[in-house]
């Protein structure tokens, strides 16, 4: 089996750890000859860095680690590029929630106008990564999780058209379906799911078991009548044990698929922005959790010397499934996972330009998708209208349109109102100028 290299782009993101060691225990799907931590960050690369090399030297002392903050480096002869930048950080992720949450509309980090903001951040860094990697290693596939990741594939996705070796991805769907798994005592391995939709905006329609049997109507029954929590309940945050609650309401409302939980901003925008609070918002759980809880348990590693007690990784779903995803191209597995795609006829009734998420068969020449085939009236009603949110921001980015980036926001279910959506991005420009581009 070849022996992989690869570069973490990102390397001092708080999900690092985790994928480092579904890496350590993943070397007989996934060989590695070299990882390198790259990232723009010099003090959060260092930390995670000697953490990494800690990990390394006890687990898999064959494999070369290196971290670095010279993309030159970074770049060079890889095989694999995972890709995981937050551009702004935290410090920006903050404004893109309080900033419309302190003028009455929703404020996350993915979806409505702080999707919009982080995404117009994104778009910039995330295009400037391809050349160079491209520059120093055009045959490396770049497997990117980089949010906002609906609007990041179809800004990439019309910057380079030829591209066929960059897959963007959402650990979304397989967190879903593990906590699914779980409710009916499945191995999740042994499940195949039916998926369509935009990123964070989608859909289960059927759940096949190993005997071919259908287990979303049984999934579907459990969940209305004992509620949701996600397989791994306790290591979540409040604000994520209500957002996987939410599953049962989307379901009493609208029973016939399974719902992504991201789709609660857009299907109650009024109802979750009562439950929202201004004055703290997720960044800061994630502030004094996640990030506080990897930060210091990394130093302690260093410290200590060792990492076999290391209680660093908090979500063995994110880390295992991009391994496992880079695995099934290197190896030609073609394992099922749910992606995003250029639609081109996945969903019969959808623009062929959107990028869609959907299951498909990944192998050494990339996703092979599954058909959808036409999708029922609401779906494609919703679903048109956040394609066209995410059009039109990419647009607003590329032709530094005020205009296109105003339409949008009013396009967006979680604002609606223009005179609010002038007001918001008003806002945000003010708050952004570093990062975007002018819109004039
Ligand atoms: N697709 C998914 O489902 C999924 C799941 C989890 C996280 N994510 C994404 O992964 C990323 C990391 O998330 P996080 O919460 O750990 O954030 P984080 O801020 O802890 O980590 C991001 C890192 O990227 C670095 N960075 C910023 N710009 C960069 C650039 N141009 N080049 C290289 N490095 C750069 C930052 O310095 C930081 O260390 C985010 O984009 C997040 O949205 C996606
Ligand atoms: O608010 P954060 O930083 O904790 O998470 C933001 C990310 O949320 C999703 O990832 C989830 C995952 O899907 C969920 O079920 C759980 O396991 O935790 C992850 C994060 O906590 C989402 O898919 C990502 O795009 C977001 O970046
Ligand atoms: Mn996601």
């Amino acid at each position: 089996m070849k022996k992989n290299n690869i570069v973490l782009v990102g390397g001092g993101s708080t999900w690092t750890p985790g994928i480092l060691k579904a890496m350590t225990t993943h070397l007989d799907a996934f060989a590695l000859n070299r990882i390198v931590l790259y990232d723009v960050d010099e003090k959060r690369q260092e930390v995670i860095g000697e953490f990494a090399k800690i990990l390394f030297k006890e687990e898999a002392p064959e494999v070369e680690l290196i971290y670095t903050t010279d993309k030159e480096v970074a770049y060079k002869d890889v095989d694999f590029v995972f890709c995981q930048m937050r551009t702004g950080g935290f410090a920006m992720r903050e404004k893109d929630e309080k900033i419309p949450l302190s003028l009455g509309v929703i404020g996350q980090e993915t979806c409505g106008p702080g999707g919009f903001a982080y995404g117009l951040r994104s778009i910039r860094d995330m295009e400037e990564m391809v050349k160079d990697v491209r520059r120093l290693s055009p045959d490396a596939w770049i497997l990117n999780y980089t949010n906002p990741a609906a609007i990041v594939a179809l800004a990439l996705d019309k910057l380079f058209p030829e591209e066929n070796r960059i897959l963007n991805i959402c650990d979304q769907p397989v967190n879903l379906l593990r906590s699914f798994a779980s409710l009916i005592d499945e191995d999740v391995n042994n499940l195949e799911s039916v998926y369509f939709g935009l990123n964070h905006f989608g859909w289960f329609t059927e759940i096949y078991d190993e005997t071919g049997k259908d287990r979303a109507p049984e999934i579907k029954e459990i969940v209305l009548n004992g509620g949701f929590r996600p397989v791994d309940a306790e290591q979540r945050d409040q604000s994520w044990l209500e957002t996987y609650a939410m599953v049962e309401d989307m379901l009493v409302d609208f029973p016939e698929y399974l719902p992504n939980t991201y789709l609660q901003y857009y299907l109650y925008p009024e109802y979750k922005l009562s439950k929202l609070d201004p004055e703290w918002t997720r960044t800061d759980e994630v502030h004094i959790g996640r990030e506080q809880k990897v930060f210091q348990e990394c130093r302690r590693i260093v410290e200590n010397g060792t990492a076999k007690d290391s209680k660093v990784v908090h979500n063995d779903a994110h880390g295992d499934m991009m391994v496992e995803v880079a695995a099934s191209i290197a190896n030609n597995l073609r394992k099922t996972f749910v992606v995003m795609v250029r639609n081109n006829g996945i969903v019969a009734n959808l623009p062929a330009d959107s990028m869609v998420e959907v299951a498909a068969s990944l192998g050494k020449n990339g996703p092979a998708p599954y058909a959808v085939g036409n999708i029922g009236t609401f779906y494609k009603g919703l679903i048109e209208n956040q394609y066209a949110f995410e059009r039109l921001t990419v647009e607003a980015y590329m032709e530094g349109s005020y205009t296109k980036a105003l339409q949008a926001l009013t396009l967006n279910r979680t604002v609606v109102d223009a005179k609010k959506a002038r007001k918001v991005l008003d806002a945000l420009i003010e708050a952004n100028k570093e990062y975007w581009p002018e819109l004039k």
